[in-house]
Formats: C-alpha cells, sequence, structure tokens
C-alpha cells in the first residue's frame, strides 16, 4: 500500500484513490515450484503473462536464474539476488493508471540440472468495487483506455483464460467495445 500511495503521489492522482478501491485490499500468494527438466528448451515453467493484480510482490528462494521479463521484444533475465524482492506491476495497476505504469509481461524457465523455487504475492483491490482508469488521469489528449468493471468480473475473466502475454487486457480496452461478438 505504501508503494502504490507513491505511485499516486507521483502521478498527481487523489491522495485516497487507492485505499477507497483497496479497502482492507486482498492478498493471494503462489508458490512455484519447477522441477529440473531434462528438455529445458522444450518446456515452459510458466507461460509469458502479466500477472492480475495491482502489485507483485517475487522472491526468487534459491540461487537458480529462471525468471525472465519482457523488455522491447526481448527476454531479459531477472537474476535472483539473495535477500531481494522484485515488484511487479500487475495489469490492475496499468487499467487504474490508464496506462502510464504498464504491467510487464514476464515468464518463467526450466532448468536440465536444478530445480527453482519462487514465491509470489499477489496484492488487489477489494471484490467488490469497480475498476477501471482513475478519473483525475483521464483528459481530452487521454482518454480512458480502459473499460470501467466490477472487480468481480475483472477476476472471473481472468481466471478463466489461460495465461498468454497481456492479451487479457487487450479485451478491456475501450476501442474493442464493438469488435466481439
Ligand atoms: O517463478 C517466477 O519467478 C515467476 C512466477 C510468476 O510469474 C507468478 O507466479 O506469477
Ligand atoms: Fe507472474
Amino acid at each position: 500500500m505504501t508503494i502504490m500511495n507513491q505511485m499516486a503521489k507521483a502521478l498527481g492522482m487523489e491522495a485516497d484513490y487507492f485505499k477507497e478501491l483497496f479497502g482492507e485490499g486482498r492478498q493471494a500468494i503462489r508458490m512455484n515450484y519447477y522441477p529440473p527438466c531434462p528438455q529445458p528448451e522444450l518446456a515452459m515453467g510458466i507461460n509469458p503473462h502479466s500477472d492480475g493484480g495491482a502489485l507483485t510482490i517475487l522472491l526468487q528462494l534459491n540461487k537458480v536464474e529462471g525468471l525472465q521479463i519482457k523488455k522491447n521484444g526481448m527476454w531479459i533475465s531477472v537474476k535472483p539476488l539473495p535477500g531481494a524482492f522484485i515488484i511487479n506491476i500487475g495489469n490492475i495497476l496499468e487499467i487504474v493508471t490508464n496506462g502510464i505504469y504498464p504491467s510487464i509481461e514476464h515468464r518463467a524457465t526450466v532448468n536440465s540440472m536444478k530445480e527453482r523455487l519462487s514465491i509470489a504475492t499477489f496484492y488487489s483491490p477489494k471484490v467488490d468495487g469497480k475498476l477501471g482508469p482513475a478519473p483525475s488521469l483521464i483528459t481530452s489528449e487521454t482518454p480512458a483506455l480502459f473499460k470501467t468493471i466490477s472487480v468481480a468480473d475483472y477476476f472471473k475473466g481472468f481466471f478463466s483464460r489461460q495465461l498468454q502475454g497481456k492479451s487479457y487486457l487487450d479485451v478491456l480496452k475501450v476501442q474493442n467495445e464493438n469488435e466481439s461478438g
């Protein structure tokens, strides 16, 4: 929450915007275990995706490389640093900031000899609110890029899809409203 309040400040959003949206907030945790794989070039530990929450705090537990982020169309390895957390921006922050803080596409590869472990915690808003670009960030030059939907519908949609890059955000974009059918 502290990180997000600082982001709101940096963007000139209303001070209480995240407090309202998150309420008590929800935190989910995922523990990932990637066993050694005899043919790592043929397998993926976790498919390319962007996380569904607002912020992810990730810990790479052992010193085995695997996490990669997509930057300028290339996959870049994030080296595990002992005791260091990685903070990833998720889809919800991209929506709320109207694209100013884009979510990061990432994946995890596997290793032929070594197992790998990571723990991710996902921080998300309360379920009974609405999710959309913050009104204070919408101007005539920067119109809303995403539709506003309920947080519950957002997660229903997110969990009913496979992890596939940032494709879910495309579904929520305003210009796609009349295209599906
Ligand atoms: O294992 C990793 O480093 C990435 C895990 C991840 O992206 C996730 O759990 O969403
Ligand atoms: Fe992830």
